[in-house]
């Protein structure tokens, strides 16, 4: 592979800031949308594609095409259309004007809750194929998606043989993957450590120009093989956490879990995990796979294996638990893994439902970020609303710590919950209401909570 020319690395940030380069974002979501947002909102001039039309048009009216992101990203983005800073299309071939030296790649890398690559070498092959033969400047492509190891080996490094191009002459490749957390504005592009890396040293100190646009902190790595396990290590040491503490809860069901890893957490060294109805999002639960899928030596990792295995079986119990107290009806709060995101990825509510249906409990779903149409095709439960859909339930499971349950008066809740028997709360949001007599209130992790069947 040959080295990014140096003049490119000099001039890249002055050219960004002084709108003579653009930014090329390929997927439009969460990822892309906040990269644009953000080096828009710098004064450099961003222009992304998607395949979904209605994303390309609701970022060209000025809106912040995912809920509550407003909050995360701290600006407007209206403004920055109107300046011609931040603008998507439906056309991938606007892509490729002279202008444009920097492609930033954030599209899925998951499909149906595995790891999945058909976006990446998509996108990579229409990139190759519609370069510029004369231009004088290479494309530095960076990949923002989270990827299995070794997938830029596997995957983009071959499409761009194939094509003849020339690696330093013609295109640069970096791995950088994002990491901000979308509910907390201080976790962002800007302040967050970013680990990046990419084919030599020069692609890596280009990335540093283009990525130090928006980020204060960036880390770079040896090289794009390095940068890209990170990304996979971090989640996973994350996940292996999160299922030791299910697995301490079911082991010692007598005590309060949730407590004691509480304590365990005020040592310096150890981050606090609760003991939870199991992980969602394509973040944490797909983590473990993307390690394991990229070694040879999958053997080696018989712990990711085995948190893979326990993660999965977890909403099975949480089932069984309600199921074995005899509840004969559970309606659900939230179908997104997580609060106020509209990301029901991986979200556990999908296979407690299913398994509380095996065991012939009736189920319904609440959730104000989705319709209720796509609630029961997704889930086969019945759409209800809150508060009030939940009378007549005999048990009650919150998922997801939605502001609206954590924010809904009390008495407005208590008025309706009369035939509950139990109500198990994954994030400990209603502690502080006061039950009537004959309604159980346990969280996850809670001395007993998962119930007779694994006490005995
Ligand atoms: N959302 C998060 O909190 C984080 C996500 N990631 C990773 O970033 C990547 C993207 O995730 P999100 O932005 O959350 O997903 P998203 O689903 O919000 O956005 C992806 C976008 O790509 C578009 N797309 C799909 N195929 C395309 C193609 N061939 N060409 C152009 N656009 C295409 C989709 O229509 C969608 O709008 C994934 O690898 C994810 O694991 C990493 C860190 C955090
Ligand atoms: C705390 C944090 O910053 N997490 C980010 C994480 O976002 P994610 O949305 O996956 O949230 P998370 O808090 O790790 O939770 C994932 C899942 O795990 C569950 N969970 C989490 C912590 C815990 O102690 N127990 C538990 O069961 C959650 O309920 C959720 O279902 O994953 C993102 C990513 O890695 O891409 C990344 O932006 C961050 O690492």
């Amino acid at each position: 592979m040959q080295s990014a020319p140096h003049d490119l690395v000099d001039d890249a940030r002055r050219d960004l800031l002084a709108g003579k380069r653009r930014i090329a974002v390929w997927g439009t979501g969460f990822i892309g949308f906040s990269s644009m947002a953000n080096f828009a909102n710098e004064g450099v001039k961003t222009l992304g594609y998607d395949i979904d039309e209605n994303l390309v048009e609701q970022i060209n009216d000025g809106q912040i095409p995912i809920d509550n992101l407003e909050y995360w990203l701290g600006f407007e983005t209206e403004p920055l259309v109107k300046d011609g800073l931040l603008e998507a299309t439906s056309d991938a071939n606007s892509l490729f004007d002279d202008d444009i030296s920097f492609h930033l790649l954030a599209i899925p890398t998951e499909k149906d809750g595995v790891p999945w690559d058909g976006a990446l070498s998509d996108v990579v092959e229409t990139i190759v194929g519609n370069y510029d033969r004369n231009r004088e400047d290479p494309v530095l492509v960076v990949i923002e998606s989270t990827l299995t190891p070794g997938m830029t080996d596997n995957i983009v490094v071959p499409i761009v043989e194939e094509s003849a191009l020339e690696f330093g002459e013609d295109i640069c490749i970096g791995v950088a993957p994002r990491r901000d957390w979308f509910i907390s504005p201080d976790k962002n592009l800007r302040t967050l450590p970013r680990v990046f890396g990419g084919q030599d040293d020069a692609t890596t100190d280009l990335m540093e120009e283009v990525l130090g646009v928006v980020c204060n902190n960036l880390v770079p790595a040896k090289d794009y093989k390095h940068a890209e396990l990170v990304k996979s290590i971090e989640n996973a040491y994350r996940h292996v956490g999160i299922t030791l503490a299910n697995q301490l809860s079911r082991a010692y069901p007598h005590l309060d879990m949730r407590e004691v890893l509480r304590l365990v957490g005020t040592k310096w060294n150890i981050p606090t995990y609760f003991p939870s109805v199991g992980t969602g999002g394509y973040c944490i639960p797909l983590s473990s796979k993307y390690v394991l899928d990229g070694t040879d030596s999958p053997k080696e990792l018989s712990i990711l294996t085995e948190t893979v295995e326990t993660d999965y079986e977890q909403p099975n119990l949480v089932a069984e638990a309600l199921a074995s107290r005899g509840v004969e009806s559970v309606a659900i709060l939230g179908l997104s893994y997580k609060g106020d995101v509209k990301v029901d990825v991986l979200s556990p509510t999908h296979n407690i439902t299913s398994e509380l249906q095996r065991r012939d409990v009736d189920v319904g779903v609440n959730d104000p970020y989705f319709d209720d149409e796509y609630i029961s095709e997704e889930t086969g439960a019945e759409p209800i609303p809150f508060p009030e859909g939940l009378e007549g339930y005999e048990g009650v499971l919150i998922v997801a710590d939605h502001r609206k349950y954590g924010y809904t008066p009390d008495d407005r809740i208590t008025n309706v919950i009369r035939d509950c028997d139990i109500i198990l709360d994954n994030l400990n949001i209603w502690s502080e209401i006061e039950f009537p007599t004959g309604t159980e209130y346990i969280y996850t992790g809670g001395e007993g909570w998962l119930g007779p069947a694994i006490d005995e």
